[in-house]
């Protein structure tokens, strides 16, 4: 069935374990994921960001909105897992209209380059209008380093805890991302995957809100390995550990973003494939190996993450 995102991450939040929320830019990765997400019978949170409705819209956002509504939402009435439709790093008024307009079950407001009073100020304004609209609504503080929603944050600039308090309780956001040390990509950290697990801790006791991991993949180095043999380099590249993940479920994350690791697989298998059959021109036979792949990278994190069965 087609759900609100924060049922999903508020059962998630009661039972203390993880959703992951899995990005999307075309058919063939919803269908690799959904597969997985079938197989361990876990809930599903799809998202895109501003740069996929763009890609799907063919530039056209409200375009590339209904693109998406339309394939997810139907799906999801035809099968028996709870899936939601939510707006990765929403920035853009206009394209957080567009979703709101389309269908999404919710939308991130990430505002979180902005001052605080600003963000506070953003936020609160697209919660107004999200809710009026029975519409969900994720927000961020403090920044996570290397590119993220077009604006170059130079270096990781954690959450404040006492802003976090604030923050939750004057905008009403539904769920909430306290950025901790991750950052979005393949290449997160230069040594050891640290993140700030005594800040997570202090941000769920005061705000008791769904928390959200932003740059959560793992960047698992089977596929990295597979891909590199195929003529990939991805040197030095690093992700989120499994048992770190696991700790920051324990103390309170609850929907954990997961683009990388999929895009990783995907490429593996398609090079892979495609070094070994010369002959195959059917785009549904070489992507086949890619899309299993990510499949499997979906089944292995929703067992980290303790989703499996709980529909
Ligand atoms: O935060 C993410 C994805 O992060 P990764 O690059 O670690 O998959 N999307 O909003
Ligand atoms: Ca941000
Ligand atoms: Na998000
Ligand atoms: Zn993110």
């Amino acid at each position: 069935a087609y759900v609100d995102t924060k049922d999903i991450l508020d059962k998630a939040s009661e039972g203390y374990y993880g959703v992951a929320a899995f990005n999307i830019n075309n058919m063939e990765f919803f269908h690799a994921i959904l597969e997985g997400a079938l197989e361990k019978k876990s809930p599903l949170i799809i998202e895109t960001s501003e740069g996929a409705i763009k890609y799907a819209g063919m530039n056209d956002p409200y375009r590339g909105a209904r693109f998406f509504v339309n394939m997810i939402k139907d799906m999801a009435n035809t099968v028996d897992i709870p899936i939601a439709l939510h707006l990765d790093h929403g920035n853009n008024f206009d394209i957080i209209m567009a979703a709101i307009k389309a269908g999404y079950s919710s939308v991130m407001i990430d505002a979180s380059h902005e001052v605080f009073e600003e963000n506070m100020r953003i936020t609160k304004d697209i919660v107004r209008i999200a809710h009026a609209a029975g519409v969900s609504v994720e927000a961020e503080l403090g920044q996570l380093s290397g590119i993220e929603d077009n604006v170059e944050a130079a270096e990781n600039v954690l959450v404040n805890v006492d802003e976090a308090k604030e923050f939750c309780e004057t905008t009403e956001v539904d769920f909430f991302a306290p950025a901790i040390g991750t950052s979005h990509g393949a290449f997160k950290f230069k040594g050891e995957a640290k993140l700030d697990y005594d800040r997570l801790k202090k941000v769920k006791e005061v705000t008791g809100k769904p928390l959200v991991l932003h740059g959560a993949s793992s960047v698992v180095q089977e596929y990295v390995k597979i891909a590199e043999e195929y003529g990939a380099d991805f040197g030095g590249s690093k992700g989120v550990p499994a048992d770190v993940l696991k700790q920051t479920v324990e103390y309170g994350i609850n929907k954990v973003n997961t683009d990388t690791d999929l895009r990783i697989a995907y490429v593996a298998g398609l090079r892979e494939f495609l070094a070994h059959d010369a002959k195959q021109f059917d785009p549904r036979k070489y992507q086949r190996k890619a899309m299993d792949y990510v499949k499997k990278v979906v089944m292995e994190r929703i067992d980290i993450l303790g989703s499996a069965n709980k529909i």
